[in-house]
């Protein structure tokens, strides 16, 4: 047993010729959450599939819960929660049955319990008895995400699990992940949305062309890739003119009345640019420091903007 919940390593499939996977590797520590980021048909969903022996590798050794994915596919799937794009709810069942026929699946005892606290957790007791095809779309996936809680799984699967909510149902899915992460759950995530794995990911790793292009915490990805800068901004033209005279590779907003230095961010470095200023009697009405954002960092990984990359 090793402390990763899981760990990949040389995973390659391919569809004909095409190489969706061509040699990846990554772990996941025990009670974190690991995003996958990558554009459209990067081969997230591929990866999730294989992970959840749904899917059978061409090569490479995947271990999910200390088991190895090749010789106990049983274990595995006793480890593994799934929510996503397979969504498993019937929609001629109302929310409690949905939840009460997997109790049943799984045969977890106190079933009723179970669905009691889960209906709860998730705010559903008021639509508990209704049909679910009367369920919004958020309302749907958090009863997905209930019954992939049935048995308390150690480990999720969430494929794009807030893709088309509204940002109130986003936040809540949020919460309910940091709260299963908190209890010790591991969750694996792919998201579209940056902000999404820049909120919620310990890890993440970035899939483009087969590889992993890029893999660490947000912070280290954003440190990856040049880009820091502080701004400054003045209360009139002539501030900006003699400030902008003073400091080399600077670029200027006439409009906004603020000036983008290059920087590396680091406290010597901001000390002496103020202490510049300072001796020029200078006076910035604003000082700020801006570090490259996910988004940023995607384009520069994979030459598209997560927009372009949803798109198609
Ligand atoms: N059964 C299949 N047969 C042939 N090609 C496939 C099959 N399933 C997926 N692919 C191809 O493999 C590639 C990866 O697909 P995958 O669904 O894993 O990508 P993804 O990163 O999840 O994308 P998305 O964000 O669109 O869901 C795509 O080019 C897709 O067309």
């Amino acid at each position: 047993m090793t402390s990763s919940a899981i760990a990949v390593s040389g995973l390659r499939k391919a569809y004909g010729d095409k190489a969706v996977l061509d040699g990846i590797d990554f772990e996941v520590a025990a009670g974190s959450v690991f995003s996958l980021l990558g554009p459209n048909g990067a081969g997230k969903t591929t990866t999730v599939n294989i992970l959840t022996t749904l899917l059978t590798a061409d090569a490479g050794t995947v271990r999910v819960a200390g088991h190895d994915l090749a010789t106990a596919t049983k274990q595995v799937r006793a480890a593994i929660g799934v929510t996503g794009q397979f969504a498993a709810v019937d929609d001629l069942l109302s929310g409690r049955e949905n939840l009460q026929l997997m109790a049943d699946l799984k045969r977890v005892r106190s079933g009723g319990q179970v669905v009691g606290g889960l209906l709860e957790r998730f705010d559903l007791v008021e639509s508990a008895d209704k049909l679910a095809s009367t369920y919004s779309g958020g309302m749907r996936r958090k009863l997905d995400l209930a019954m992939t809680l049935v048995g308390s799984p150690q480990i999720i699967f969430l494929d794009e699990p807030t893709t088309g909510l509204d940002p109130r149902s986003r936040r809540t899915m949020w919460s309910i992940v940091r709260e299963l992460v908190a209890e010790g759950t591991t969750i694996f995530l792919t998201t579209q949305y940056l902000e999404e794995a820049d909120q919620l990911a310990d890890r993440i790793a970035v899939l483009d062309g087969g590889r992993l292009v890029a893999q660490g915490t947000s912070d280290e990805l954003k440190r990856q890739i040049p880009g820091t800068h502080v701004r400054l901004r003045f209360t009139d033209a002539g501030e900006l003119d003699a400030a902008t005279r003073l400091l080399d590779g600077a670029l200027r907003d006439d409009e906004e009345l603020t000036l983008r230095v290059p920087s590396d961010g680091e406290s010597k470095s901001l000390r002496a640019l103020l202490d510049r200023l300072d001796e020029h009697t200078i006076n910035a009405q604003e000082f700020s420091v801006h570090t490259p954002d996910l988004d940023d960092v995607f384009l520069a990984l994979t030459g598209r903007t997560s927009e372009e990359a949803i798109a198609k």
